[in-house]
């Protein structure tokens, strides 16, 4: 396993990794940054949660002069949010290099971006819609980019942005370097790559399974007025740290999130028909803890890294295997462990067995949690915050009442009577969401020989093989087709090597 000593990278750099903590560089970080640092351009593909972001940033960084004033370098993504994560960590890494990083996303005052571009930042991290505006007002100009990253490249093609990418891309020059990253590369990036890449290395670091092995990934089979109580029970037995539950719609997310306050969890909701100012909040207020449970469309799929989320609940099926993969891999980042649970509607398990095959994972049967599993979880958490408190000593006012009330009463009874009212009694709030159709899958021709559908598939069968489910909520109805390629054997395994991060 390289450490960041191998690569040929300035002292500053270094520092600055070093400080974020990371110790040895993960497998796509070792296999890509040589390759980056050379100026090639590359198609780098590797699981959720493994670096991708440092796999470019890091390259990235170490090129840029402080004394440059225009923009050399773009990163491209999907979502607001992601946007803005990225950034961080570009931040991160340029410290100690002082370099001038920031972010242009939709819904964010364009005056105050317009204030913030005098500054002369060489990196812009954005949003495709965003960026166009800018353009089109000639508040940045992107003549001078010798970099351009595509971060979640097959979600940008998915969400119709290629044309937005195709009107940016023209106007930087020819002359570049281009990279695209996704842990998901279904077979029609290639059209974006002949496009935009001039021979392109790529750089898999895929095993055997495309989602993470750290994450472990069950399913319950229900109906769909069983969900809320089974999520609520499941929440209870498992008690997460920091949980994400996926809902299909943005009226899902609204009901969901209200309904699972309403039960007394500390949820907020995150999807796009909010304002700018609101995403923000549920975000902060979950990175920070202060929510545990977010509630989100798949504005939440892609890239997000918050550190703290065990739990990952599909409440509802995702469309398409990439969803899936992206989604479960919110948890088990950076070789921590996680669990991911989808609920599947009877009708649904075609496509669950779909998901299966494309991700060459096993997802385990598992029962509905009774209530007494999930009082038992309940009960579970009262204990150990009382042992905590016992462990920190914090007490100490409380002592003469236990003692007084210990000379009256049994010891156990005691116990128990504060340990209920501690747990809180069950509440069991009747809560009726607007169900949402099943999702429905088409009968394939190539099903019979359903190894073929990924991957081998010709362009005309493509079409077809994506179209199992409806749109995408408020998406343009443009659907990418297919997923991972099945025959690409010169995937290397990152076996079984873990990479940590000391606590900076
Ligand atoms: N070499 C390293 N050692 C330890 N931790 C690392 C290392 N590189 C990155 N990380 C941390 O791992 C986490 C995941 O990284 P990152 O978000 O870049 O993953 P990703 O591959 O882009 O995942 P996704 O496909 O979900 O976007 C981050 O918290 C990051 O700081
Ligand atoms: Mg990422």
């Amino acid at each position: 396993m390289a450490t960041f000593y191998d690569f040929e990278l300035e002292p500053k750099v270094i520092r600055a990794i070093t400080e974020m903590g990371f110790e040895e560089a993960t497998p796509i970080q070792s296999q890509a940054i040589p390759h980056a640092l050379q100026g090639r351009d590359l198609i780098g593909q590797a699981q959720t949660g493994t670096g991708k972001t440092a796999a470019f940033g890091i390259p990235l960084i170490n090129k840029i002069s402080p004394q440059e004033e225009d923009i050399v370098s773009l990163i491209l993504a999907p979502t607001r949010e992601l946007a803005i994560q990225v950034s961080e960590e570009i931040s991160k890494l340029a410290r100690f290099k002082r370099l001038r990083p920031l972010p242009i996303y939709g819904g964010q005052d364009i005056g105050r971006q317009i204030r913030a571009l005098k500054k002369h930042p060489q990196i812009i991290i954005g949003t495709p819609g965003r960026l166009l505006d800018h353009i089109q007002r000639k508040t940045i100009r992107l003549d001078k980019v010798q970099t351009v990253i595509l971060d979640e490249a097959d979600e940008m093609l998915d969400m119709g942005f290629m044309d937005d990418i195709q009107s940016i891309l023209k106007l930087v020059p020819e002359e570049r370097q281009t990279m695209l990253f996704s842990a998901t590369m279904p077979p029609n990036i290639k059209r974006l790559a002949e496009q935009f890449l001039n021979d392109p290395v790529h750089v898999s670091v895929i095993p055997k399974q495309v989602s993470a092995p750290s994450i472990a990934q069950f399913y319950i089979e229900l109906h769909e007025r069983q969900k809320f109580d089974t999520l609520c029970r499941l929440l209870d037995r498992e008690s997460p740290d920091l949980a994400i539950v996926f809902g299909r719609t943005k009226r899902r997310v609204d009901e969901l999130a209200e309904a699972l306050q309403k039960r007394g969890y500390s949820a907020d909701g995150l999807h796009g028909d909010l304002s700018q100012n609101q995403r923000d909040t549920v975000m902060r207020r979950f990175r920070d803890g202060s929510i545990d449970v977010l509630v989100a469309t798949d504005v939440a799929a892609r890239g997000l890294d918050i550190s703290g989320v065990t739990h990952v609940f599909n409440f509802d099926l995702p469309q398409d295997p990439e969803s899936y993969v992206h989604r479960v891999g919110r948890t088990g980042r950076a070789g921590k462990e996680g669990q991911a649970w989808t609920f599947v509607a009877h009708r649904e398990i075609d496509h669950l067995h779909l998901i299966e095959k494309v991700t060459r994972h096993r997802i385990t049967k598992k029962p509905i949690p009774s209530i007494a599993e999930a009082i038992e979880g309940k009960q579970k958490v009262t204990a150990e915050k009382v042992l905590e408190i016992l462990q920190k000593e914090q007490y100490a006012e409380y002592k003469a009442l236990a003692i007084q009330l210990l000379e009256q009463y049994d010891s156990v009874q005691l116990l128990a009577a504060a340990m209920k009212l501690l747990t809180g009694d069950n509440n069991d709030t009747e809560i009726v969401l607007t169900p949402e159709e099943p999702l429905r899958s088409k009968k394939r021709r190539d099903d019979r020989n359903s190894n073929r559908r990924y991957g081998s598939s010709k362009p005309g069968q493509r079409r077809s093989s994506s179209s199992y489910g409806g749109n995408r909520g408020g998406g343009s109805g443009h659907k990418s087709g297919g997923s991972y390629s099945r025959d690409r054997r010169d995937r290397r395994s990152s076996g079984t090597s873990t990479y940590r991060k000391t606590e900076a």
